[in-house]
């Protein structure tokens, strides 16, 4: 099976990141994209990250009636912060029949020369890139990647968590049970 790997803190998963997930399922020979939940980002301060079995439960309850999307824990029980190339080393050895791409963002793919190994990378997987504004990338010939002009809601968990502690709407922002949910938690307060 092909599956897209969608890596990412999800501190909260929104509707960005939804609507690219179910875009990538539906157009490209993606058969199920997994949401790899990361315990910590190597580029990323801990500071404001909620536990992250909460962030898993929130990405389980957003995607519950989607038989494309899956979530995945995988990262929790390998070494951090997560680094790609290891979680993907992992996977594929314990799906061997899997076929894994990796979903980035244009403004994640131009970081790409900041990660680990990431020569291996782009030698042994392919790469689904989804433009955002600002950041028009034109994959090198010899990376085998998927460039998608995506429907976009050009939101980040960092704004959303400020609305949050501001008490600022985040309807139709997040999913519905999502924004339930952390609001009888109290999450990001
Ligand atoms: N609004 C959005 N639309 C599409 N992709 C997004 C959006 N926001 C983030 N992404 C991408 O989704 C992936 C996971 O995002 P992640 O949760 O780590 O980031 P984020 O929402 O920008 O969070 P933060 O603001 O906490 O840094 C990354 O590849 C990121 O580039
Ligand atoms: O492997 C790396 O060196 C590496 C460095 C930075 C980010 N990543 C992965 O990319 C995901 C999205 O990162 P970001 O910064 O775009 O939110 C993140 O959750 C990690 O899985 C990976």
């Amino acid at each position: 099976m092909h599956i897209g790997l969608y890596f990412g803190s999800f501190n909260p998963i929104h509707i960005g990141h939804l609507i690219i997930a179910e875009f990538v399922a539906n157009n490209t020979d993606v058969q199920q994209v997994w949401f790899v939940v990361s315990p910590h980002n190597p580029l990323k301060s801990e500071a404001s990250l909620l536990n992250e079995y909460n962030r898993l439960h929130l990405v389980n309850i957003a995607i519950e009636d989607n038989s494309k999307l899956k979530a995945t824990d995988v990262e929790f029980k390998l070494a951090r912060p997560s680094y790609t190339i290891d979680t993907l080393t992992y996977l594929q050895e314990k799906y061997p029949a899997n076929q894994f791409s990796i979903i980035l963002g244009s403004d994640s793919y131009q970081n790409l020369p900041k990660w680990k190994n990431v020569d291996i990378l782009k030698r042994d997987y392919a790469f689904i890139v989804y433009q955002r504004p600002g950041y028009l990338v034109q994959p090198e010939p010899e990376v085998k990647a998927t460039v998608l002009d995506a429907p976009l809601l050009e939101i980040s968990a960092t704004q959303i968590r400020k609305f949050i502690k501001n008490n600022t709407s985040t309807r139709y922002i997040l999913p519905e049970k999502v924004r339930m949910e952390i609001e009888a938690n109290r999450y990001y307060k």
